[in-house]
């Protein structure tokens, strides 16, 4: 399998704040890993530093083999390579979904035309074709959820990084966006799952449990009775 994320050694300090020690971590393609762990252990430490949105005080991160240091245009980087999908990352409310998954692609130089149809077909994957031209506010949390999801996936990016993408979602609307972030991965996508919740956990191929941003434990999980 193909490591589309890793970590080796990673350090971040925030002054006398150790947020992580001496993190590795890899994620392959087709890869779901669950990181867990209690408040302020470093789980979106972990997370923005994996996705190039932060810097290790030491250690290296890398993105499909390229070492993040080592990048000239690291918003390129991120943009073709890597979605997000936090629960409190908004869509711009001023612009219909379509509109919202097209703009990462539009930055990147794709035309509006194509950036559009692409647009149309990741929404249609995630279940969401029907809310194209409606507005963040006229969706419900699972459909902005969706909406976001298909923003974080379009063009060809192999990671997909999400801090508790359900937090905000009722128990059915979670398992589908679970279920959906699981069909992704299935078809190749390299998944970080930030998460409080054993059931969601369970949806993974591996937990990693955070402690005082140590990596606590790691486990092989299959709970296939919990899908
Ligand atoms: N910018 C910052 N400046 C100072 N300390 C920080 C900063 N960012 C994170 N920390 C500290 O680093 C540690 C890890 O934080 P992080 O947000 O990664 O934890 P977390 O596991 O994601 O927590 P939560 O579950 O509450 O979101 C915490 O002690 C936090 O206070």
């Amino acid at each position: 399998m193909t490591v589309v994320s890793s970590l080796r050694d990673v350090t971040r300090e925030h002054g006398p704040v150790h947020a992580l020690r001496d993190v590795s971590l890899e994620v392959s393609s087709g890869e779901l890993v669950a990181v867990m762990g209690p408040s302020g252990s470093g789980k979106s430490t972990l997370l923005n530093l994996a996705g190039g949105l932060d810097r290790p005080t030491s250690g290296i991160v890398t993105i499909e083999g390229r070492d993040l240091a080592r990048v000239k245009d690291l918003a390129a980087l991120r943009r073709r390579s890597v979605g997000y999908v936090f629960q409190d990352l908004n869509l711009i409310p001023s612009l219909t979904a379509a509109e919202n998954v097209m703009l990462p692609r539009e930055l990147d130089g794709v035309r509006s035309g194509r950036a559009r149809a692409e647009a149309l077909a990741a929404l249609a994957d995630v279940g969401a074709e029907e809310v194209a031209d409606r507005f963040p506010e006229e969706l419900s949390g699972g459909q902005r959820q969706r909406v976001a999801i298909a923003r974080a996936l379009t063009g060809e990016r192999r990671l997909l990084l999400a801090d508790e993408p359900t937090g905000a979602l009722d128990t059915a609307t979670g398992d589908e966006i679970l279920q959906l972030l699981r069909s992704r991965c299935d078809e190749g996508v390299a998944v970080l799952l930030v998460t409080h919740e054993p059931r969601y956990a369970a949806w993974a191929d591996r937990v990693v449990y955070l402690r005082d941003g140590l990596i606590a434990e790691a486990n092989a999980v299959r709970l296939e009775s919990a899908r």
